[in-house]
């Protein structure tokens, strides 16, 4: 998701990384959403990439400036976007986690999802309430053995964002009402 972010806001070049043609509509009316409400949003500023999607593609890293070439693409956030976002998780009370930060399933791309797992972890140990809300971000504190270290993991994604944004979800009034 970070991709659609970077091109349309900053035009870095992104080489062929995921990147939402439809979401890519309403990302300038995010960001002044967020501005409005003095949100602060932190995006990623450098990725490992990959010249393929896969276990035996060739690893590299890049930043913003020098971008990302054609027919490479960014599989995982790099150090410098660790440090940001383990600085944001750190001075946050909740914590919503809804997405990995790389490809985890491929070892050579997982370090910067792990780092985030960390430092999710850690702020959860300190006091705050660390929930993730996604079937591959709640197979993340599976693979890491960091269920019982989270305040809750629900593997719903979409569901749960909804059910945060006060939608009715059938399922639970359902079961609320019994
Ligand atoms: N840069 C990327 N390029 C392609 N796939 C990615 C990238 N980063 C993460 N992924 C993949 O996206 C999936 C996570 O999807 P997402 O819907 O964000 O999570 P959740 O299911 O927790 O809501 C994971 O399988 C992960 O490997
Ligand atoms: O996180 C998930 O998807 P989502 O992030 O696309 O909503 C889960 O894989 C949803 O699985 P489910 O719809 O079987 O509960």
């Amino acid at each position: 998701m970070a991709f659609t972010f970077k091109k349309t806001l900053e035009n870095v070049r992104i080489g062929n990384s995921l990147f939402d043609e439809e979401g890519a509509k309403v990302v300038g009316q995010l960001l002044e959403k967020a501005r409005t409400n003095g949100v602060k949003v932190t995006l990623p500023v450098d990725y490992v990439i990959a010249d393929k999607f896969g276990a035996d593609a060739a690893v590299d890293a890049a930043n913003d400036r020098d971008g990302i070439p054609d027919g490479w693409l960014g599989l995982d956030i790099g150090p410098e976007s660790v440090k940001l976002y383990e600085a944001a998780i750190a001075e946050a009370k909740t914590i919503l986690w809804n997405g990995p930060a790389g490809v985890f399933e491929i070892e050579k791309f997982a370090a910067g999802t792990k780092a985030t797992l960390d430092a999710f972890t850690a702020a959860v140990a300190r006091g705050a309430i660390g929930i993730i809300g996604g079937g591959d971000t709640a197979t993340v504190a599976a693979k890491y053995g960091a269920e019982g270290k989270c305040s809750h993991v629900s593997t719903g994604g979409g569901a749960s964002l909804e059910l945060l944004e006060g939608k009715e979800l059938p399922g639970v009034v359902a079961l609320s009402t019994k």
